[in-house]
């Protein structure tokens, strides 16, 4: 800690770059509970304003009125939600429309993107290189799949991926941002690197898509996954989302052929003929209540510009580094997250001793963020509803708790 109290300086800073911020009143499209700083949102989002009168409306009427007319009729037409929902997250990870799909979990959906991949790759290559330090699914996941296609898993560390890349990689399987460091993840260069190699790409961008812009069409990325309940605000369990670029929906083989794939789902035929386009990623009955909820949440996006959203993100980080910097003594936390713009996403990690405990007392003076074993505190900073306010508020919670 320095040796002049900077507490008021820092909080005379919030408070000027709140008054200067141009998404400050998208706070007002999200119900939070008072007195609280919300730095979760890169685990669960925040609640949209209009999410519960609208699943109330659908609850009540298209399902409680119009019944079972409310799958194919009006408004509601849930059988196309998939794709509508999906055509509404597209420009938001950049993304031309008729590439994306709602449904399943993310999980779920790297089973199709992974297996997907494999049946496009060319023949002949034996790995499929995934990001070492990945999120827990995708790691599992990548080993059933690669079992089933007759691939090896490489674990590669992002950093060094590119090299890792050559005539036997199939499929390159990364994380567009570390999930526990806060790391970001050259999308352009690794899926220039992997098409050089000649293999296919399927980036999971769950702790980036509604925090950064992704550019997945001005990349060329072939395949991409993400979860709807961090940055895009869908609520607990929401349904994740598919991307698969338009010049491989032809040869797209899923490895789940459910049914609402099919060419002609309501011919009920024994045999599978897959539907045109990305609707052939789709398999069984959509959880309605669910994407109908994601559907409303996503108006809170209405107007906003992601290059906006991310130039926030950059500058709520920095206050935040900042202010630990000036309240937290020296020694007590270090830093995870890249200090670099270019190398960091939309949260902060902090490494410190008993951090489950540290945690927790942040959490009873009302900083919601969360602990990630063994020893990171991480604080996700939302440009929809958190605000310098709340950096500088967190910063000097977790000063005291060492102080
Ligand atoms: C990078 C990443 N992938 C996948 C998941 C989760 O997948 P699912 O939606 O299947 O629970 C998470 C978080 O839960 C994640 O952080
Ligand atoms: N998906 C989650 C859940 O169902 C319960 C609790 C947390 C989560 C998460 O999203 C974890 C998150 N992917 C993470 O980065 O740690």
């Amino acid at each position: 800690m320095s040796d002049t109290n900077p507490g008021s300086e820092l909080a005379a800073r919030a408070e000027a770059l709140d008054a200067a911020d141009p998404l400050g009143k998208l706070r007002d499209r999200f119900t939070l509970p008072e007195g609280v700083v919300y730095l979760d949102g890169n685990s669960l989002g925040a609640l949209p304003a209009g999410v519960a009168a609208r699943l109330a409306e659908v609850v009540t009427e298209q399902w409680g009125t119009r019944l079972i007319r409310s799958w194919t009729e009006g408004e509601a037409n849930w059988w196309n939600a998939p794709e509508r929902i999906g055509d509404r997250i597209a420009p938001l990870v950049g993304a031309a429309a008729g590439q994306v799909v709602v449904g399943d979990s993310t999980s779920v959906n790297l089973f199709k993107a992974l297996v997907g991949a494999a049946r496009l790759a060319a023949p002949g290559r034996t790995e499929l290189l995934v990001d070492a330090a990945t999120f827990p699914t995708d790691g599992y996941i990548a080993e059933s799949a690669a079992r089933m296609t007759g691939l090896r898993v490489v674990p590669v560390d992002p950093a060094a991926a590119a090299g890792a890349m050559g005539p036997d990689t199939a499929v390159v399987l990364l994380n567009h941002a570390d999930y526990r460091t806060g790391r970001l993840h050259d999308l352009p260069a690794l899926t220039a690197a992997a098409h050089a190699a000649g293999a296919l790409v399927v980036w999971d961008l769950c702790h980036t898509a509604g925090a950064l812009p992704v550019g997945l069409d001005a990349h060329a990325v072939d395949l991409a996954v993400g979860c709807t309940y961090k940055y895009l605000n869908g609520g607990p369990g929401a349904p994740a989302y598919l991307y698969v670029a338009a010049r491989h929906q032809a040869a797209f083989d899923s490895p789940l052929p459910g049914w609402n794939g099919h060419a002609d789902p309501f011919a009920m035929t024994p045999s599978y003929e897959a539907a045109q386009g990305v609707a052939r990623a789709r398999v069984g009955t959509p959880d309605i209540l669910s994407m109908l909820a994601l559907e409303a949440a996503l108006d809170a996006w209405d107007g906003v510009a992601v290059d906006d959203v991310r130039a926030k993100s950059l500058a709520l980080t920095d206050f935040f580094l900042d202010c630990v910097a000036a309240y937290v003594p020296a020694g007590k936390v270090e830093l995870v997250t890249p200090t670099g713009h270019d190398q960091r996403a939309s949260q902060v990690s902090l490494r410190t001793e008993n951090a489950d405990e540290v945690m927790r007392e942040l959490i009873s003076r009302g900083v919601i963020g969360d602990f990630r074993a063994p020893d990171v505190l991480r604080f996700g900073f939302t440009p929809l509803y958190v605000g310098f306010a709340d950096a500088e508020r967190a910063a000097r919670a977790l000063g005291h708790i060492f102080g």
